[in-house]
């Protein structure tokens, strides 16, 4: 799976504490992440990611067309909730296309805990056959039903 690993500068040493603790389930996957967020991943982790722009130099519009090209699988995106930023509309943006797309968004640790722990336990099994925006009902019932659809 593409993984998208984004952290506003507040989150980034929990980020960092989440990528190390999960490292040996994140190292089967592709990981990317914007600038300054895989940088620090690769220097207190022995993962490797593949960097993006910073985002506030375009590195959260870049991972958003790699959501639009059905190219990511799951966004962990550990923003602050608190502080105002510059590229807010850039921020806003991504989470939108992963509405658009249904692509699994975590915005805080306790989804992302959700989501790295239901990865491994391939509850995600079902995103390589997925086209986008299809969700419907055969694929609810088989996935409901525990079957990979
Ligand atoms: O600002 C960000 C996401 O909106 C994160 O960018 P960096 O990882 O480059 O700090």
């Amino acid at each position: 799976m593409n993984i998208a690993l984004i952290a506003h500068d507040s989150k980034k040493s929990l980020m960092i504490d989440f990528a190390t603790a999960y490292q040996n389930i994140l190292k089967n996957h592709e990981l990317y992440a914007t600038g300054t967020t895989g940088l620090r991943i690769m220097e207190n982790t022995q993962l490797s990611v593949h960097r993006y722009q910073s985002g506030p130099l375009g590195g959260d519009q870049q991972i958003g067309a790699a959501v639009s090209q059905n190219e990511m699988d799951l966004v962990i995106f550990l923003r602050d909730p608190l502080a105002a930023m510059p590229h807010e509309p850039d921020v806003n943006a991504l989470i939108r296309l992963c509405d658009v797309y249904n692509v699994p968004l975590a915005t805080n640790i306790g989804t992302a805990e959700v989501l790295v722990r239901g990865l491994d336990a391939g509850l995600m099994n079902w995103r390589p056959n997925y086209e986008q925006g299809n969700f419907n009902k055969d694929i609810l019932n088989n996935l409901a039903n525990g079957q990979v659809k």
